[in-house]
């Protein structure tokens, strides 16, 4: 370790509670892309957000979804855990599948949406979500590339 690392302050994470909306008719997702103005805007993620002062990661992922996309979810089963560290931020992703919702999509925020089959078709994808499309492909017997995923990400 270094001295500047002595130095630093430890990171403090983000809580953030994200949503796998899983279709029953055909097992499709749901992913939707970052609107204008967030950090890596345009890039397609699994909806969700910041947990706020004294929620918890299903009260979160409930008010994120209709303040994004107009529906109101059934339970959130939580699903795993995973971390990522941006230059922008050091999240903890809090994982949960949903099953039920009701209520008309409606882009709120001026994203899109697109239900989706693996591999996905739309890009960029945020690197944040690699991991939970390996488990989903893992799930499902399919092979997964993060490769595929990465050779679309804009060149810097
Ligand atoms: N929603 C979501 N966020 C993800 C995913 N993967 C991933 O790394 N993240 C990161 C990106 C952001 O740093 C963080 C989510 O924060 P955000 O800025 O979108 O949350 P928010 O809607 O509460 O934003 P805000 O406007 O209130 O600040 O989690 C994902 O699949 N979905």
């Amino acid at each position: 370790m270094t001295v500047d690392n002595l130095a630093q302050p430890a990171r403090k994470h983000t809580e953030v509670a994200v949503g796998v909306l899983l279709r029953e008719s055909d097992g499709a997702l749901l992913i939707s892309s970052r609107p204008a103005g967030k950090p890596y805007a345009g890039y397609w993620e699994f909806p969700g957000g910041k947990l706020e002062e004294g929620e918890s990661v299903e009260q979160a992922l409930r008010r994120e979804l209709v303040e994004e996309l107009g529906v109101s979810i059934g339970q959130a089963i939580p699903w795993k855990v995973t971390e990522h560290d941006y230059p922008h931020a050091l999240v903890r992703l809090h994982w949960c599948k949903v099953t039920a919702w009701s209520g008309e999509f409606e882009m709120r925020e001026g994203q899109q949406m697109a239900w989706q089959q693996l591999p996905l078709e739309v890009h960029p994808v945020l690197p944040g979500a690699y991991p939970v499309l390996q488990w989903l492909s893992e799930e499902r017997g399919l092979v997964f590339d993060q490769g595929y995923y990465e050779a679309q990400q804009p060149k810097p």
